[in-house]
C-alpha cells in the first residue's frame, strides 16, 4: 500500500490542482479515462468547436437579407473531425497526460483504474491500494439515460460519441431541450442533418426568462422538428442502421441517429463513499461546506461531481478555492458561487446571469426592467438583426443589477461587462454613464439597456 500526501481522483479540472506550491509533496493523479475531463474530451470545447463550423455554414446560407445569395455545398464530416479530434483534442489531452507521467513532475504519479474508497482515506485503484493525508474528489459527471432507452437495447448516442460518428447523420432525433439538446440541434442542422427535438415538456430552455425562451421557441420551431410533451415509450435498431422511436403519444418516428441529452448524474454513486464516511445529497452530489470540505476529514470535493453548477468555469473557481484552501487552512475563501453566469452556445447565443424577471417578481423585488433590442442599434442594423435583446433588470431603489439577459449574436461575449457589474457591486448608472461606448459597436445594445432603466431617484 503507498501513501501519499495528496491524492487527486479525476483528471479534469482536479489536474488543475498540482501548481509549483506542490513541487515537495507526493501525489497521486487517478484518472480512468482521458486527462483533460469532459470539458476538454466530450464538452465544452470540442462543442464549441463544431459549433464554430455550424455558425459559418448557418450564416452562410442565411445572408439574403444581406443582399448575399450563399450556399452550403459540401461539409467533409472526416475533416471537420479530423480538425477538431485528431489534430486539436486528442494531442492535448495525450500531452497532459504524459506531462504528468514525465521528468517535469518526479512528485507526482498516475494511475488509470477507475477508483473507489475502501475505507476512510483509502482507494483501490485496478490492483492497487493507496492512502492519502489529504484527497480531493474531482470526478464529474455522466450523462443520465431514461430507462426506457438504456434498456431498449437499441444504439444511441451521447456527448460522448456523437462528435465522432463514422459520418454525418442525414437525420437526427435529439431527446432533451436544454443545454446539450439546444447546443447539438443547431450544430447539425447547421451542418445540414434533418433535426428532430424530442421533449418531455412544453418548453426547450424552459429555465430562462419568459422573453427569451418565448423568442427562442419560436425561433426552434421554424428551424427543427420540435415535439414537445411526450416521452419515449421503445426505441428499436432499423435494419437500414438507424433507429424507430416510438413516443407515449401513440407516434412513431425513425432517424438516422438518436442523442440523447437528458441531464447528467455526478459520479459519487460509483466510488462507495459510505465506505470513507462520504456524505451525498439525494441528488447525487457530495456534500461538501462552503469551503469544499466532505463529511469525511481531510477528503474535498469539487466540480460536477459536488457543485450546484455543472458549468466549468464554475469547477475552475472551485478548483481554485479549494487548492487556496488545502494550502492555507487559515485563510480559506468560500466557493465562488455568486453571480454565476452560464451561456448556451446555440442559435443565436443566449447567454445569462442572476435574477430572470420572473424570479425577481417572485421575490417581490422593486424591479426596473428594460428590453433592449439589437434591432435598435447600429451594429444591429450592420447585422440586419430582428430578433436579438438584451433584458437587464435593476433594483429600482439602489441601482444595482439583478439580473442580465442576452438573446442574439455575441451574446456570450456582450455578457461580460454585466458580470463586472454584478461581481463589483456596481451601480449601473454610473455604469452607463461614466464610461466611452464604443460607437457603433454591438454593446450599444447594452448602454441603451442600461439608459432605459428607471430608478426612483430619477
Ligand atoms: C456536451 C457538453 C458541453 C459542455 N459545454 C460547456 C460549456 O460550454 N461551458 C461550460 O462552462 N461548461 C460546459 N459543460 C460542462 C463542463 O464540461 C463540466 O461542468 C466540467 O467539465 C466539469 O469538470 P469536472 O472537473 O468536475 O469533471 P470532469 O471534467 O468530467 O472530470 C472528471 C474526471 O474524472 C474521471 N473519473 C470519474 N470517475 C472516476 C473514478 N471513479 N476513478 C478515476 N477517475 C474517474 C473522469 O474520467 C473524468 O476525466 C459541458 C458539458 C457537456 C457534457
Ligand atoms: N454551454 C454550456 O455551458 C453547457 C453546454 C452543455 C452542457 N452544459 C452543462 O451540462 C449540463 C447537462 O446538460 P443537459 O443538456 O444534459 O442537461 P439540462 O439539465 O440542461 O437539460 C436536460 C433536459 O432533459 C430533459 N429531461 C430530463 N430527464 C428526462 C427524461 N427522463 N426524459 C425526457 N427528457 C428528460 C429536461 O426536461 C431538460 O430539457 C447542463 O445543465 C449544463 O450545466 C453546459
Amino acid at each position: 500500500m503507498t501513501h501519499y500526501d495528496l491524492i487527486i481522483i479525476g483528471a479534469g479540472s482536479g489536474n488543475s490542482i498540482p501548481t509549483p506550491e506542490h513541487d515537495d509533496i507526493s501525489i497521486a493523479i487517478i484518472e480512468k479515462d482521458k486527462f483533460g475531463g469532459t470539458c476538454m474530451n466530450v464538452g465544452c470545447i470540442p462543442t464549441k468547436m463544431y459549433v464554430y463550423a455550424a455558425d459559418v455554414a448557418h450564416q452562410t446560407s442565411h445572408s439574403q437579407k444581406l443582399g448575399i445569395t450563399g450556399e452550403v455545398t459540401n461539409v467533409d464530416w472526416d475533416s471537420i473531425v479530423d480538425r477538431v479530434f485528431t489534430n486539436r483534442i486528442d494531442k492535448i489531452a495525450e500531452g497532459g497526460e504524459a506531462y504528468r507521467r514525465g521528468d517535469e513532475t518526479p512528485n507526482i504519479t498516475v494511475y488509470d483504474q477507475h477508483a473507489e474508497f475502501i475505507g476512510p482515506k483509502t482507494i483501490k485503484t485496478g490492483d492497487d491500494v493507496i492512502t492519502g493525508d489529504e484527497i480531493v474528489i474531482a470526478t464529474g459527471s455522466r450523462p443520465q439515460i431514461p430507462s426506457a432507452i438504456a434498456n431498449s437495447g437499441a444504439t444511441y448516442h451521447t456527448n460522448e460519441t456523437i462528435m465522432r460518428l463514422p459520418q454525418q447523420p442525414k437525420s437526427l432525433a435529439i431527446i432533451g431541450g436544454g443545454f446539450i439538446a439546444m447546443e447539438f440541434a443547431h450544430v447539425f442542422e447547421g451542418l445540414g442533418t434533418d433535426v428532430t427535438i424530442i421533449n418531455r415538456s412544453e418548453t426547450l430552455l424552459r429555465w430562462l426568462d419568459k422573453d427569451l425562451s418565448s423568442r427562442f421557441n419560436t425561433q426552434a420551431r421554424d428551424r427543427y422538428n420540435v415535439i414537445t410533451n411526450v416521452n419515449v415509450q421503445d426505441v428499436e435498431n432499423t435494419a437500414n442502421g438507424g433507429v424507430k422511436i416510438s413516443l407515449d403519444n401513440d407516434s412513431v418516428l425513425e432517424a438516422d441517429a438518436l442523442l440523447v441529452a437528458t441531464g447528467r448524474i455526478p459520479n459519487g454513486d460509483q466510488m462507495n463513499l459510505e465506505s470513507a464516511g462520504i456524505e451525498m445529497h439525494e441528488d447525487g452530489r457530495i456534500k461538501v461546506d462552503d469551503f469544499g470540505r466532505t463529511t469525511a476529514e481531510g477528503v474535498w470535493a469539487l466540480g460536477d461531481v459536488s457543485s450546484p453548477y455543472m458549468l466549468k468555469h464554475v469547477a475552475n473557481a472551485e478548483t481554485k478555492a479549494v487548492r487556496q484552501n488545502m494550502l492555507h487552512p487559515d485563510d480559506m475563501v468560500p466557493m465562488p458561487h455568486d453571480h454565476v453566469p452560464s451561456a448556451i452556445f446555440t442559435h443565436p447565443q443566449i447567454a445569462t446571469v442572476g435574477l430572470t424577471e420572473e424570479e425577481a417578481r417572485a421575490q417581490n423585488l422593486d424591479i426596473t426592467v428594460k428590453v433592449q433590442n439589437y434591432s435598435d442599434v447600429a451594429y444591429g442594423w450592420a447585422m440586419e438583426d430582428h430578433d436579438g435583446i438584451c433584458k437587464l433588470i435593476a433594483d429600482k431603489k439602489s441601482g444595482k443589477l439583478l439580473g442580465a439577459h442576452f438573446y442574439g449574436p455575441q451574446a456570450s461575449t456582450l455578457i461580460q461587462q454585466m458580470i463586472t457589474v454584478m461581481a463589483f457591486d456596481l451601480d449601473v448608472r454610473d455604469f452607463a454613464q461614466k464610461q466611452y461606448w464604443i460607437h457603433p459597436a454591438l454593446p450599444e445594445v447594452t448602454e441603451n439597456a442600461l439608459l432605459g432603466l428607471e430608478f426612483d431617484s430619477e
